[in-house]
């Protein structure tokens, strides 16, 4: 190795993952691996496996597959097609020689080992892992940890890997998405409310130690000082809710309808913890929330999409890479 060579960093971005196709059997595989992880529901198994296999599997996956149908895309699931889109234009940032992204998904595939044997059979010296998800949780980030101990525990000579645990309050991030808000409302005239609704968890987990809503909180506190917002203009809400338990709250869907009902004419919601518009951006926000904010009064409902492949997306990505490239 000559003096000046700093070694080679393999990137692998990584997202939850998605159904291979929008059919009741793909959507059942991905949703029995998904909702089977101890991360994501925390109930005895002896109680869970029943409730799974027995209620959840049978009634939601043909459910939920008509959903995925309708946002489906040609080349595949939004989600998977965006994150694709994601590592090409980080990639065009780097000499490859130096450093090589690619991307991989916790549930479903292409899998975080697959991609470490990859880059490691390109010659990496080092290997970084950037989950996707801005907002630390257990439910998210700590399963992607989970796969790497898993990974190293099988290996004599383990990978050279670290793991970006989260970056809710990067300065480039929460630059990034005011500059998204402020660009949609060169478009749109601004709204008297911005909801930031950000994917729930229980409740219980939050109470457990999980610093999800609090990522969360200074977040949209930090973008909505950015954007001097006052603060009677923006509220947090969470959705995407599951089961009979409490999740975090406000929950978003009933926040739209009180708004309606208050009178609240016009609206844009941003979802800041989801790094590419997926099911639950497209369908349930631009879809479903819109209509029931529409339907209670509501006159004007305006998404935001994701940071998706925007550039200041992509540069922020690029300076954490940075971060973890060995000195020359
Ligand atoms: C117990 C259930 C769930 C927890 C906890 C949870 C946390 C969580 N999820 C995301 C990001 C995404 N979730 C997505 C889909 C999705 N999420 C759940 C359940 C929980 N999520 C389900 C059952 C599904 C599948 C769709 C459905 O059946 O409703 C996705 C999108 C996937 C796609 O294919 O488009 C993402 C992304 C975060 C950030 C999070 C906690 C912080
Ligand atoms: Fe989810
Ligand atoms: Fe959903």
């Amino acid at each position: 190795m000559s003096s000046n060579h700093r070694g080679k960093l393999g990137v692998i971005l990584m997202n939850l993952g998605t159904p291979a196709k929008p059919t009741a059997k793909e959507v059942r595989r991905f949703l029995a691996e998904f909702l089977g992880d101890r991360r994501v529901v925390e109930l005895p198994r002896a109680l869970w496996w029943p409730i799974l296999y027995g209620i959840i599997l049978p009634f939601r996956a043909p459910r939920v597959a008509k959903l995925y149908e309708e946002i489906w895309q040609a080349e595949g699931s939004p989600l998977k097609v965006i994150t694709e889109k994601q590592a090409l234009a980080l990639q065009s940032k780097f000499d490859k020689q130096e450093v090589l992204v690619t991307y991989a998904m916790t549930y479903g595939n292409p899998k975080m080992e697959q991609r470490v044997a990859e880059l490691e059979a390109e010659g990496v010296d080092s290997i970084l892992v950037l989950p996707l998800y801005p907002q630390y949780s257990a439910t998210t980030t700590a399963a992607i940890y989970d796969q790497y101990a898993d990974l190293i525990s099988r290996q004599r000579n383990i990978s050279n890997v670290k793991i970006h645990k989260c970056y809710f309050d990067r300065e480039d991030y929460v630059m990034a998405l005011a500059q998204s808000i402020k660009t949609h409302w060169q478009t749109n005239e601004p709204p008297e409310k911005l909801l930031f609704s950000f994917h729930g968890i229980p409740r219980l987990f939050v109470e457990r130690g999980d610093p999800y809503e609090k990522h969360c909180l200074a977040t949209a506190e930090m973008v909505a000082r950015l954007l001097e917002l006052d603060e009677s203009r923006w509220q947090v809400s969470f959705q995407s809710r599951l089961g009979k338990a409490e999740w975090l709250t406000p929950y978003t869907d009933l926040q739209l309808e009180q708004w309606g009902k208050e009178g609240i004419e016009s609206v844009d919601v941003i979802c800041p913890a989801f790094s590419a518009d997926c099911l639950e951006t497209l369908e349930e926000i631009d879809g479903e929330n819109r209509q029931i904010f529409l339907a209670s009064g509501g006159q004007r409902f305006g998404y935001i999409p994701c940071l998706n492949d925007l550039p200041a997306h992509t540069d922020m990505m690029a300076n954490i890479v940075n971060e973890y490239r060995p000195k020359p």
